[in-house]
């Protein structure tokens, strides 16, 4: 269900706003592209490959920014929020391999294919640019702050996230706002 996001303002209710009802599409698709970094860092546990591949990287990137103007974003604004994805995907990976390491042992799952789950990434991609767009408004809305806060906190909910992955939502959407300092 697609939930719309009351804020309040203040340590009294003042006034109500409404942030667009897509809002919630995006986190829940963040969501999905954390949870894809679960396989890749088993793929990367059964090959002993580094997290973190610089050129794949660039790859995303650039198909990011190719595909921007497409979907009506500023490849800047979209580069941003796909680094974003990148960097809590790799927090993702490094964290579960710690832990796996410190076990001895990872999920016992045959090892995924990492070129078929970077195929799922990338039909994912268009998913988020899609959402992106919808979503386009609230980084200049003076209440992003806050309703992303709670946009993050109700999909790490509804999703049952573990503490590893609610965190890397909350870094996929840490300079999601532009900057607006408090009154
Ligand atoms: C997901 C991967 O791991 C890292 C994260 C990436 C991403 O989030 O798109 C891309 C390359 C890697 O630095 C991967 O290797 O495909």
């Amino acid at each position: 269900m697609m939930a719309t996001l009351p804020l309040t303002v203040g340590a009294t209710t003042t006034s109500t706003t409404w942030v667009s009802p897509n809002m919630m599409e995006l986190p829940a698709l963040v969501v999905e592209r954390n949870a894809i970094g679960d396989q890749v860092a088993l793929s990367k546990w059964y090959s002993g490959k580094a997290v973190e591949d610089a050129q794949r990287e660039k790859e995303v990137i650039d198909e990011v920014r190719r595909q921007a103007p497409t979907y009506g974003l500023n490849p800047d604004d979209a580069e941003r929020f796909f680094a974003a994805q990148i960097e809590s995907n790799k927090l993702v990976q490094y964290a579960l391999l710690s832990v796996w390491q410190l076990q001895g042992r990872a999920p016992d799952l045959p090892p995924p294919d990492l070129a078929r789950l970077r195929k799922q990434l990338d039909d994912l991609q268009k998913r988020l640019l899609q959402a992106l767009a919808s979503s386009k408004e609230v980084p200049d809305s003076p209440y992003c702050k806050a309703a992303i806060a709670q946009a993050v906190d109700e999909a790490a909910h509804n999703d049952r996230l573990d503490g590893l992955h609610h965190l890397a939502l909350m870094r996929s959407f840490g300079d999601f706002c532009r900057a607006t300092a408090r009154p």
